[in-house]
């Protein structure tokens, strides 16, 4: 497994944080009437474009690749120019990232592009930005992940677009983080949702290939542990947790969804856990929860028989709980967020509570058969092929 050849993006290595400024300077096509519920001002979106020259540290060129997809998604919309070849290096790693937001309004990438900006000020000690929502958690940031805090709302968004917000070992702990500060923080709701064009590809499947020099069991062992911590602060999460699923959905990022309170979906959305083609079995509780809420059968489709479903099925089967246009997906959805952070704190969180201590000892034993399962198929043959054939590109979803 060590010696896998995995394919690199290393050109965005060349990209420079003054050719994002310069890409900065004027903002073309921006609405002037943005709806606050649908994303930052044009005047929040200016002064955030005009703090990023304030910033003292160099982000990082992924980082910066992001603040350019989203500056011209704010002002030009999705990407519509022809992919630049091969070898010209910056232009295809910065195409990329623009390419990456696939559809989303320019009202949402202009309030993402609020959010990184004042994480990063905030992160600098230059805050609190005033330039959007606050950044959740007493000003902690995130690598991976965008966490703001805003109307009484906590919303966690996975924030690797260019990866279709694949989950690296990283990104499971800084998930870990963000739900223990949301659950102590004076939010009323959390969201849980993902930038650009997808919701999750679920397990980034390079974690697989970082084989420390204690062996293929080693690793095993420890992504197990994370696995399960991860899975146990879904179980454990103490207020109402809403999912908004901006796209497709893959893997673990589905199967936790039965642990949410409330899942809604883009008509776009898809939902697919395809773990025996990958020689790996059931996770995130979903060999009971699954079952439970749409039977044996349809529940054994999904997680046998990898049957990807439509927004629309998932619905019908009790894993989302409502779909909605893709066109208004966002104002909806957020305008009924907003209504349900302004009931009362306590009583949600406890009720919440109540539902879930009738099955809480339950699930911690379905997380722990689960994770036991799933080391003894990450060193299987099955498992190593099925990895090695989607670095070889050969297979794809
Ligand atoms: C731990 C617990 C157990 C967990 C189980 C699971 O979650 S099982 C489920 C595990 N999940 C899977 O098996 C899903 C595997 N992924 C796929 O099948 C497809 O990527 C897709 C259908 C998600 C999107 O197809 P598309 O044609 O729309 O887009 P694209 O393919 O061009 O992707 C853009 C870039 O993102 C990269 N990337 C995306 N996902 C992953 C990933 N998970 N990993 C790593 N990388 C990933 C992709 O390589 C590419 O990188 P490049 O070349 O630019 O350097």
């Amino acid at each position: 497994m060590a010696g896998f050849a995995l394919r690199s993006t290393a050109a965005w290595r060349f990209v420079r944080l003054s050719s994002l400024l310069r890409s900065s300077v004027s903002v073309p096509g921006i609405h002037t009437t943005a709806s606050p519920l649908m994303g930052a001002t044009v005047e929040q979106f200016e002064e955030a474009k005009n703090k990023l020259s304030t910033l003292k540290k160099d982000p990082g060129n992924e980082v910066k690749l992001k603040i350019y997809a989203l500056f011209k998604q704010s002002t030009q919309g999705p990407c519509n120019t022809p992919k630049p070849g091969m070898l010209d290096f910056v232009n295809k790693a910065k195409w990329d990232a623009w390419k990456s937001l696939g559809s989303i309004s320019q009202d949402e990438a202009r309030q993402e592009y609020c959010d990184l900006i004042g994480s990063l000020l905030t992160a600098e000690g230059q805050g609190p930005a005033q330039v959007a929502a606050k950044p959740a958690g007493g000003g902690a940031s995130y690598e991976t992940l965008l966490v703001t805090t805003e109307d009484g709302i906590t919303t966690i968004k996975l924030n690797r677009p260019a990866k279709k917000n694949a989950i690296t070992t990283e990104m499971y702990d800084e998930i870990i983080a963000a739900l223990d500060q949301a659950a102590k923080d004076d939010c009323v709701i959390t969201v849980f949702t993902g930038a650009g064009d997808f919701y999750c590809s679920g397990n980034d499947l390079t974690n697989f290939t970082k084989i420390p020099e204690d062996g293929v069991e080693a690793m095993a062992r420890s992504a197990g542990d994370l696995l399960r911590k991860y899975v146990k602060a879904y179980i454990d999460f103490p207020k109402p947790l809403i999912a908004v699923v901006n796209g497709p959905a893959v893997g673990v990022s589905v199967t936790v969804l039965g642990l949410f309170d409330l899942v809604y979906a883009t008509e776009r959305a898809t939902f697919h856990t395809p773990f025996s083609q990958l020689g790996q079995s059931a996770e995130g509780c979903s060999s009971y929860t699954f079952p439970k809420m749409m039977g044996n059968a349809k529940a054994s489709e999904m997680l046998l028989f990898n049957k990807k479903l439509t927004a629309a099925q998932a619905c019908s089967l009790g894993l989302v709980t409502e779909v909605f246009p893709d066109s208004s997906f966002q104002s909806e959805v957020w305008s009924r967020l907003k209504a349900y952070a302004q009931l009362p704190r306590n009583s949600l969180a406890l009720s919440k509570q109540l539902i879930r201590s009738i099955e809480k000892e339950q699930l911690y034993a379905v997380n722990d058969a689960e994770v036991e399962r799933l080391m003894e198929r990450w060193t299987s043959d099955e498992c190593f092929n099925a990895i090695m054939s989607f670095f070889q590109a050969k297979a794809k979803l």
